[in-house]
């Protein structure tokens, strides 16, 4: 049976999707319903069909899922930051355990993996300390601010993110305003002409410290002292205002260069009993509540008896390794980015610690380059960003021969792509602990301790089968979805499913025999091009599978 476009059909919801949409069946074929929950029964119309999926959109809710809430945000439906606003967190939390547990079995080979249950948060709202808000111009020349919508890059225009501080409701207001009057004209990325991009704000939630940055396709702004004044009068605590000049024609948000208008070139928050200096373009945990649950977890699953040489590998500005300190002989921490290894050596410092050593490089040079030092930490900490480690680093990482390896990582994936590769070179996971450091939107943290020794083999087996999964329709590795997501958001460019049928086959990743071939010999499918070709090789890279 197929799925027609416009059919109007009904669907009970089984699951979620990692971005957030609600997924049944419908003749066997699942279809991807935003703004659904698992539990609905539902009358959706068909608006896109694929060869083995569809999207719906929901006409009307026939029964709801005990798990509904009504969404308490007005630009819930439009805005691509908050998946969950519509259910409770009780269910939202199930989800983001269930989605850790799928990777590790689907993607990780575990057939049992341990996991803990998964730490919720005290509050959903307001854990937000950093917003990169970009910046557009409406139909009417208003200025249009907040976070873009769904798999695009439409900003949905917000006065009030519930996910946010008070401070910056407070900041958006006076930055809309200033602009009214004296702003330069909102970037255009179609034609890369304008000056204003995106308002950048940050809190340090305990010592209540206000960070506004700007950031501008050039030097500077004309009327920076009137904001500043601006900002000052509605902003008590406003300890910075920087410029960030980007004037690159991509999607990454922030430029290298800053310059400091107003007040410090960095903002302090405290964590786990110590104060760190944050720098604009230095990475900080953004809810800080939650990191510090998280980083105990860590702490717990390295179990430091104070004789250790601890690692920590794309340490930020040393955050995890610093609230160690006390507890091992030596740290050595390693990061990508100078300004966040500059504030890891001043909060190293500022805290009184004495046995830390930070490096900036990138994380695989480092590590061979202390494996060629002689250095052999009995403990490695790893918290890369989304695309995890990397076959290389993991490999160094192993010839340090560590006692304990704990695994942080922001996208379960990846982290699971990652857990096969040690598991094959001798690090089985023990135990995963998912937390919570994003409530309302998709995204889920997860903690893992990996350890050599005996260990229940019936936990470290690698190897599954398709046949097993309830979403059989999903390819090894990511899913098709997953990867069209992965494309979009790192080169703009949109991929069909044919074209990544068409690149599995030339890396010889499995597709249905007869998925996406063509009917005929001489049909006329259209070839997938060379910039999407390579932009889907990335993606199959990103997710391990080639
Ligand atoms: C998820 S953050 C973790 C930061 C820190 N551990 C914390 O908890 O605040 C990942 C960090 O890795 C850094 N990074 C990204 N690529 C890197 C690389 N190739 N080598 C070293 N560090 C890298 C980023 O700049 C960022 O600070």
């Amino acid at each position: 049976m197929e799925l027609h476009k416009n059919e109007l059909l009904q669907i009970h919801i089984t699951g979620m999707t990692a971005e957030g949409f609600g997924v049944g069946r419908i003749h066997g074929i699942a279809v991807f319903v935003p703004l659904t929950a698992p539990g609905d029964i539902a009358e959706i119309r068909i608006v896109k069909t694929e060869k083995r999926f569809a999207y719906g959109r929901l006409e009307k809710l026939i029964t709801p899922s005990q798990d509904r809430t009504e969404p308490d945000c007005p630009v819930f439906a439009q805005c691509g930051g908050c998946c969950y606003r519509h259910i409770s967190y009780a269910a939202e939390l199930r989800i983001k355990e269930e989605r850790v547990r799928d990777a590790l079995t689907r993607i990780g080979g575990l057939s049992d993996p341990q996991l803990k249950p998964i730490l919720g948060a005290d509050s959903r709202d307001g854990y937000r300390n950093k917003a990169l808000l970009p910046l557009g111009q409406g139909k009417a020349g208003a200025l249009q601010m907040g976070f873009y919508a769904v798999n695009s890059h439409r900003i949905v225009n917000c006065e009030a993110c519930a996910l946010q501080p008070e401070e910056f409701r407070l900041a958006m207001n006076v930055f809309r305003r200033w602009a009214e009057q004296y702003g330069d004209p909102v970037y255009d990325e179609a034609s890369h002409s304008g000056t204003m991009r995106r308002l950048y704000l940050r809190k340090g939630e305990i010592t209540g410290e206000i960070m506004v940055c700007v950031v501008v396709n050039g030097n500077g702004l004309h009327h920076e002292a009137e904001l500043t004044r601006m900002l000052k009068e509605a902003l008590p605590t406003l300890a910075s205002v920087v410029i960030n000049s980007n004037r690159e024609r991509t999607n990454v948000a922030l430029g290298k260069k800053c310059r400091t208008v107003y007040g410090s070139s960095t903002i302090r928050d405290q964590l786990c009993g110590l104060e760190f200096h944050i720098s604009p373009l230095s990475f900080y945990q953004v809810n800080r509540g939650q990191a510090e649950r998280l980083y105990l977890q860590a702490a717990e699953y390295a179990a430091l008896t104070g004789a250790e040489t601890l690692l920590d590998l794309y340490c930020g500005t040393g955050t995890i390794g610093l609230s160690m300190a006390h507890r091992i002989q030596k740290l050595i921490g390693v990061e990508i980015v100078p300004e966040a290894i500059e504030n890891a050596k001043k909060n190293a410092e500022s805290n009184g610690i004495h046995n830390a050593e930070f490096l900036c490089r990138d994380a695989a040079q480092a590590a061979k380059l202390l494996a060629e030092r002689g250095e052999f930490p009995d403990v490695v900490i790893l918290d890369p960003p989304r695309k995890g480690c990397g076959a290389d680093l993991i490999d160094t990482v192993v010839s340090f021969d560590p006692k304990r390896i704990v695994y942080v990582s922001c996208d379960p994936a990846t982290l699971a792509r990652d857990l096969k590769q040690f598991a094959r070179l001798g690090y089985p996971l023990i135990e995963a602990a998912p937390v919570d450091m994003f409530p309302g939107t998709s995204h889920v943290e997860t903690v893992v301790l990996l350890s050599k020794g005996e260990v229940d083999s019936k936990k470290i087996r690698v190897e599954f089968s398709l046949e097993d999964m309830d979403m059989s329709e999903f390819q090894d590795g990511a899913t098709y979805p997953q990867i069209k997501e992965y494309v979009l958001e790192h080169t703009g460019l949109k991929v069909s499913n044919l074209y990544i049928s068409q690149i599995k086959r030339k890396c010889g990743i499995g597709v249905g025999k007869n998925y996406n071939l063509p009917k005929s010999e001489d049909s006329r499918q259209p070839q997938c091009p060379q910039e999407k070709e390579k932009a889907i090789r990335e993606a199959f890279k990103y997710f391990g599978m080639i």
